[in-house]
């Protein structure tokens, strides 16, 4: 079986972070191990207190499972300090794992910062030379770029001027723009627009997370990337569609095997 490792902080609502990446891998068909980074209390409407992990235990985690297990695609959301940046980013260069996609995770839904603005310069620096896929919402896009996203245009230079950091790819998710959620693909010679279809709903809490743990468990599957990322949208969407009406805030999405299975979806490989 086909593996995939997220890096990742803990909602302990179970809609993003480490919880919904584990979901997403197993629906994805993959299975799934974890490295975390952080520990959030968490439920759909707010981000109460957040727990750094000790730096020692976060390179342990990632040593122990890449010591022993092969890691077909590595996840990493939020990474939370500078010194998690750099622990997570001296491991990936000493293990070199295959298929990295770097979801870089700044602010949740209710405004809680995930990351520390002083880490802003280390991720830039560090971590997106070596995403195999950087997978950017447009605020992120924006924070990375220094320069505001309004059009599709302005989302193909920021894809250009992220590339130029280093990923070898950058998935600029354009769900935050207004009309149907495009996201723009770029790999550094080519340009490829990924459909969407707004479904109106609050549930969203997760989306993000969700999406880049569908493209990692794809591309750990040896699905070219183009494919990984069609399929992973197409997942997202149906996962947005059945998502959960739980809490009094921003529900889940629902990682809905049967349904994912039903509509053709579901591949082992
Ligand atoms: N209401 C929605 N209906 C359909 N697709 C959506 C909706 N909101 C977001 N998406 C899609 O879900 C994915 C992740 O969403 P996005 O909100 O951009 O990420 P993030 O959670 O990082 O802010 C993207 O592919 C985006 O286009
Ligand atoms: C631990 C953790 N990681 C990531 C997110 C972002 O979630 P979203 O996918 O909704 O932007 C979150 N709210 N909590």
């Amino acid at each position: 079986m086909k593996t995939a490792l997220t890096i990742a902080g803990s909602d302990s609502g179970g809609g993003a972070g480490i919880q919904a990446d584990l979901k997403s891998f197993a629906a994805n068909g993959v299975y799934g191990m974890s490295v975390i980074t952080a520990i959030t209390a968490q439920n759909t409407v707010e981000v109460r207190s957040v727990q750094d992990i000790d730096l020692p235990i976060v390179k342990d985690q990632i040593s122990a499972v890449l010591d022993d297990i092969q890691v077909d695609a590595v996840k990493i959301g939020m990474l939370s300090s500078e010194g998690t940046v750099e622990v997570v980013a001296k491991e990936l260069i000493h293990y070199q794992p295959r298929n990295i996609v770097l979801d870089p995770v700044m602010i949740s839904k209710g405004g809680h910062h995930l990351l520390r603005e002083q880490a802003m310069e280390a991720l830039i620096l560090k971590m997106l030379p070596l995403a195999t896929l950087i997978t950017p919402n447009i605020p992120e896009a924006e924070v990375i770029t220094n320069r505001s996203i309004k059009t599709k245009e302005d989302m193909k230079a920021a894809c250009i001027e992220i590339h130029a950091l280093g990923p070898a790819a950058v998935l600029l998710k354009g769900g935050h723009l207004e009309g149907e959620p495009e996201d723009l693909l770029y790999d550094g010679n080519d340009f490829y627009w990924i459909a969407g279809k707004r479904i109106h709903t609050k549930n969203t809490h997760g989306t993000g997370c969700t999406l880049s743990s569908a493209i990692a468990a794809n591309l750990a599957k040896d699905m070219p990337l183009l494919e990984a990322v069609k399929e992973a949208k197409k997942y997202i969407l149906i996962a947005i569609e059945n998502s959960l009406e739980l809490g009094n805030g921003h529900g889940p999405t629902h990682h809905f095997y049967d349904l994912y299975e039903k509509a053709g979806l579901y591949r082992s490989r």
